[in-house]
């Protein structure tokens, strides 16, 4: 793989009444404010459901099942290093435990045909935009 290729991996985690969680990029960090897809980058050794699994334990102490992870979209992106972003997206619609953000930070669920009232960093937007086009209508769970 190209060095200056980032994989960074991202889940909708979907409720049973089609909400979609989006969390807000802590203070101090690139894109701090900015509410983004749940996910993180994938470490070498690891596959992206591994790696998307992993960091969704970590943010938010679930634990998915890797076969519940559905390969949904993916976003490729510029980044303003000179790198370029490559970010898949899976949906998740079953986990086990309660959410809760390890670093504080705050989430919603909203309906994907509120995310424009969501500020997102440029990647998570074109998945924002596919998620509404796809699920919203679609038949849930
Ligand atoms: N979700 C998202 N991440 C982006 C975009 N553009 C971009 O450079 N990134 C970067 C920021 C982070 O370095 C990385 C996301 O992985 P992460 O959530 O594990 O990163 P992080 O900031 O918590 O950790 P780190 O960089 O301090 O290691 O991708 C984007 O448009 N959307």
């Amino acid at each position: 793989m190209s060095s200056n290729l980032l994989l960074v991996v991202a889940c909708a985690l979907v409720d049973p009444d089609g909400r979609v969680l989006l969390a807000q990029r802590p203070t101090g960090k690139q894109h701090a404010g900015l509410w983004e897809f749940p996910g993180g980058k994938v470490e070498p050794g690891e596959t992206p459901e591994q790696a998307l699994v992993r960091e969704l334990r970590e943010e938010l102490g679930i634990e998915p099942c890797e076969q519940c992870l559905q390969p949904f979209a993916f976003a490729s992106e510029p980044l303003e290093s000179g790198g370029h972003l490559l970010m898949p997206l899976f949906v998740c619609r079953r986990w086990d435990g309660f959410i809760h953000p390890a670093e504080g930070q705050k989430i919603v669920w909203t309906r994907p045909d509120q995310f424009r009232e969501y500020p997102m960093p440029p990647a998570d937007k074109p998945l924002a935009a596919e998620l509404r086009d796809r699920l919203v209508g679609a038949r849930v769970g």
